[in-house]
């Protein structure tokens, strides 16, 4: 798995090798390698149950390694034998249960882990933080007076105070609704970028890892399967799994028939990397909505089966000759009706091919 945070002479902020946990006697995570670089903000994506959170509490020392080792700033902090207790850590968290203290107010929630600054310090340094997330003349408010927006940045605030190099969140907006999702993460993703502090976040929604992420991971079933930039992710796709689990996309059955070319449906399409399989055998092309183009009367012919407006544009379920499925998404100026024949040509950017 490539690892292209790390630069030469400076240890990464945190560096997972061959992290394993179980859980009852269950592996819930196994063979995770991977490094964080100072200020570099990364999502855990997968689908739900993957073994995402169970990760992030191993990062922060909650929960035990069956295998492998955790290092933070170049220092080994856990490994099969223990760890340092999560206090020892220096990472701040969020949990997806954000857990404000009820019977404190929002300066002394914010101020709770900064005990070991002076008064003033410790003052300014809670007005700073709640300036920062927009929440300016809230200190004096307890949880319950304020909305579920507010409570989440004063949960942010609170875990950015102390100024950790790294905080760790686990689906911090996920009680938010669609509007303050985004706007929520565009700042925070600003106001760590501001700071130089780098994150771990955990998600199941792909918008906020691509929203918030400079990297992303792509797990299922207790695995890695990618570590890598959005567009990596996206665009070349380690696996079958990233490429369904990543974007719209249909994978579309393909045969070798030499070292540069396949057939499918649709044609013969070139590979840009020598296949390795051997002539005849099976593959699979990866298609996106965004590869496929309206045609004019060229191309090939497919049905419309499904047609979803989204405004700018329309999604396109196409079925094609032999009765496979493709995804299009085409402006939304140009209707066609379920049933309707459409010609439809590819625009391949990247063609991705995974053997069987
Ligand atoms: N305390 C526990 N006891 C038993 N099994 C557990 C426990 N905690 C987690 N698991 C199991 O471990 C697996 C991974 O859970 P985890 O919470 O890490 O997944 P996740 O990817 O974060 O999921 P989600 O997106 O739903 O939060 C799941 O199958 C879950 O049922």
């Amino acid at each position: 798995m490539s690892d292209s945070t790390t630069r030469p002479g400076t240890p990464p902020l945190l560096q997972l090798a061959d992290v394993a946990c179980d859980i009852a006697g269950n592996r819930i995570v196994e063979q995770v390698s991977f490094s964080l670089a100072p200020g570099e903000l990364a999502c855990l994506l997968g689908p739900s149950g993957c073994g995402k959170t169970t990760l992030l509490r191993a990062v922060a020392g909650f929960q035990a390694l069956a295998h492998g080792s955790i290092a933070l700033r170049g220092r080994e902090v856990a490994n099969v034998r223990g760890g340092d207790a999560p206090e020892r850590r220096g990472v701040g968290f969020v949990f997806q249960d954000l857990a404000l203290f009820p019977h404190l107010r929002v300066d002394a929630n914010v101020g709770f882990g900064l005990d070991t600054l002076a008064r003033g310090d410790r003052a300014a340094r809670i007005d700073q933080t709640l300036a920062l997330l927009g929440l300016d003349g809230l200190q004096r408010r307890f949880p319950h007076e304020l909305s579920g927006g507010q409570q989440q940045r004063v949960a942010l605030a609170r875990s950015l105070a102390p100024q950790p190099d790294l905080l760790l969140l686990d689906e911090p907006f996920s009680s938010l609704d669609a509007h303050l999702r985004v706007n929520l993460r565009t700042e925070l993703r600003e106001v760590l970028k501001r700071l130089g502090i780098a994150a771990l976040l955990v998600t199941h929604d792909q918008d906020e890892a691509f929203g918030f992420a400079d990297t992303l991971g792509v797990m299922h079933a207790g695995r890695l399967l990618q570590w890598g930039t959005g567009f990596d992710v996206y665009h070349r796709p380690a696996t079958a799994f990233v490429a369904k689990f990543v974007g719209e996309g249909r994978l579309l059955r393909a045969r070798v028939l030499d070292a540069s070319r396949i057939d499918t449906a649709v044609g013969a399409i070139l590979t840009p990397d020598a296949m390795q399989a051997a002539p005849g055998s099976e593959a699979h092309l990866l298609l996106r909505p965004d590869d496929v183009r309206p045609a004019n009367g060229d191309g090939f012919e497919t049905t419309v089966v499904a047609a979803s407006f989204r405004g700018a544009e329309t999604f396109y379920t196409l079925r094609l000759h032999n009765g496979e499925e493709i995804a299009a998404l085409f402006p939304s100026h140009l209707r066609y009706a379920v049933g309707q024949t459409v010609h439809a040509r590819l625009d391949l950017q990247h063609v991705v091919v995974f053997a069987d």
